[in-house]
């Protein structure tokens, strides 16, 4: 398995995927570096007005509620279907999905529609999963990511997706298959914006071809042997967030093979 992440990252590096992003106001700056660093073309393009059009020329869309707003909402709603009828794979983050009514509508919504990959940390899996109610209140995770897991295999098999549900160890499932992705480090949770960095990263592996699990594996194990190696040079948050970009742009895939603790999971559910 981490050999098939290391060549995924071969070949996103050779596709350049251009990803188009619909996400949050927070972390727009830092998802765009992200994808720039790990050798991906970010455009954040979400003008209900233009999102048609420029949906079917990327090579993978990010839809991320974390701003949410009436426009915003109404532009997802446009881009969606023209990336699905272009073919475009594209990639959904429930930000604080169980926060409000407002967002829980709008996660549910969009998960119906069928995105390749649905990331989420474990409240926000459980919330679109309607198992949580409207019991997490920000966006930071309030549910042990081990109660989501089973709710993430439900969800995968009534869709027909691939779940994703981060935490201090991801778990990745179609439903049938799970694997564990074991990297990462505790100062991923000091600095805004990660859970959609490893979402848009696994839009960028979308982008260059990769089926859902094998996007998702190798998002979360490129966020995390980089983070591990970022936090090596780090002396807190902000000079993690910048070491981040380097080690996500030095990263190669002899080392992400090395470091990439992978292993196969119940499915669950
Ligand atoms: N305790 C931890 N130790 C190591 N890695 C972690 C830990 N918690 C989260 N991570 C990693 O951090 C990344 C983001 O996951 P997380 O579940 O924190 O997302 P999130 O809650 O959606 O974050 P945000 O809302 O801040 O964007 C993932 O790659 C995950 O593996
Ligand atoms: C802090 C915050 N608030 C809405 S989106 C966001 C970024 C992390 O998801
Ligand atoms: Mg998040």
């Amino acid at each position: 398995m981490p050999r098939q992440a290391a060549a995924a990252l071969e070949r996103l590096r050779l596709a350049t995927p251009l990803v188009h992003n619909i996400t949050n106001v927070v972390v727009a700056n830092v998802t765009a570096n992200a994808l720039l660093a790990v050798g991906a073309s970010p455009a954040m393009v979400q003008a209900e007005e233009e999102v048609a059009d420029f949906a079917p020329h990327a090579a993978a869309l990010v839809v991320n509620i974390g701003t949410l707003t009436a426009p915003q909402l109404r532009a997802m709603r446009r881009a969606v279907p023209a990336a699905r009828a272009a073919g475009v794979p594209w990639v959904l983050d429930p930000v604080a999905a169980g926060a409000t009514p407002f967002r829980l509508a709008a996660a549910q919504e969009m998960a119906a529609l069928r995105p390749a990959v649905l990331r989420g940390n474990a409240s926000e899996i459980l919330a679109v999963a309607g198992e949580a109610g409207l019991a997490s209140r920000g966006v930071d995770s309030a549910h042990p990511t081990a109660m989501a897991h089973a709710a993430a295999a439900r969800l995968a098999r009534a869709l027909g997706i691939t779940v994703a549900v981060t935490g201090a160890v991801d778990h990745v499932t179609d439903g049938e298959r799970a694997v564990a992705v074991a990297n990462g480090h505790p100062l991923l949770t000091r600095v805004t914006g990660m859970g959609c960095t490893a979402t848009a990263l696994i839009g960028a592996f979308l982008g260059a071809g990769l089926p859902g699990m094998a996007a998702a594996v190798a998002g979360l194990a490129t966020l995390g042997v980089a983070a591990e190696r970022a936090a090596g040079q780090a002396c807190g948050p902000g000079s993690f967030q910048v070491a981040l970009l380097d080690a996500l742009h030095a990263l190669e895939a002899p080392a992400l093979a090395a470091s990439a603790r992978l292993a196969p999971a119940p499915a669950g559910g």
